[in-house]
């Protein structure tokens, strides 16, 4: 696991006229690894990853790939970074196929025809270095198929890119447990292909089953960054209701614990 993160955000500030949403906010994305977001309703994770994936601005903070400062003002500069997102509500066309949707806006043509072949043969073996097996079909109708294969081609589409940040808005929520299991694997193997994968989840059981790390935002601020390991159910809870959790000594203004991949500083150790 590296040290180094690839996506660093610093100091970001970002508020709807009057109305702060973000506030010095600080997030860390590592290669390799899951980093869960969570936090209740109206925390602002969203908002953060809008202004990530370059639909706001901020204004205030920094962005930092690589280790090195960028610049993201509008999502074709997030896209050229290698920054995917898979929103709740897929963006997938329910009348066209897997291959269709997966190309969808970025076709590949030989002159003006449609390279099927090429595409059909990227799209396989995207889905195959995912391990996805619960994919038939590639020329499958995305209106005929389950909750779960849907979020499947919606994650292999954002992989298709060469990305190398994928940020997931609650993956599972619409599905049963099968497919969230299911579902959970594939945020699993995304990480251990070396992405940096980021999911937003308010299902405590998903985040502990695949997150190596967790970020707990609360009223527009990052009140922890910690290893999974190092924090319990009930604290993240805590952490999210609260803005606070008295055993681990976090909470506002208080920072992370968090030192990346390597060994955690003692609980209540502030960075
Ligand atoms: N475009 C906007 N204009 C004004 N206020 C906004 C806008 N977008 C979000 N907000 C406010 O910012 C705050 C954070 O919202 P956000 O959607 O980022 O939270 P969230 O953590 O993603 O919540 P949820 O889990 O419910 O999706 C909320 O108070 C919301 O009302």
């Amino acid at each position: 696991m590296s040290a180094t993160p690839l996506l660093e955000l610093r100091g970001i500030d970002k508020s709807f006229g009057p109305v702060q949403v973000l506030r010095d906010v600080a997030f860390s994305a590592f290669p390799g690894q899951v980093t869960a977001l969570v936090g209740d309703n109206g925390a602002g994770k969203s908002t953060l990853v809008k202004c990530i994936s370059g639909i706001y601005p901020t204004d205030a903070g920094e962005f930092l790939f690589g280790g090195r400062p960028v610049s993201i003002h509008n999502p074709r500069d997030a896209a050229e970074l290698g920054i995917e997102v898979v929103y709740q509500d897929l963006a997938l066309c329910d009348n066209l196929d897997i291959v269709q949707n997966m190309f969808l806006g970025r076709e590949k043509r030989h002159g003006l025809v449609l390279d099927e072949p090429t595409m059909e043969q990227m799209a396989a073996d995207t889905l195959a270095g995912l391990s996805v097996r619960t994919v038939t079909s590639l020329r499958q109708q995305v209106s005929s198929l389950s909750g779960g294969q849907r979020q499947t081609v919606a994650i292999a589409k954002a992989v298709l890119w060469n990305s190398k940040v994928v940020i997931l808005d609650e993956p599972t929520a619409a599905l049963g447990v099968a497919q969230t299991a299911q579902v959970l694997e594939l945020v699993r193997r995304l990480a251990d292909n070396g992405l940096a994968v980021v999911l937003i989840s308010h299902n405590m059981n998903d985040v502990f089953a695949v997150s190596d790390r967790i970020a707990a935002l609360y009223l527009g601020q990052m009140v922890a960054e910690v290893k999974t390991t190092d924090i319990t159910h009930a604290q993240i809870v805590e952490l999210i209701t609260a803005g606070r959790s008295g055993a681990l000594g976090l909470g506002s203004g208080n920072g992370s614990n968090d030192t990346g991949g390597e060994p955690a500083a003692a609980p209540g150790a502030a960075r």
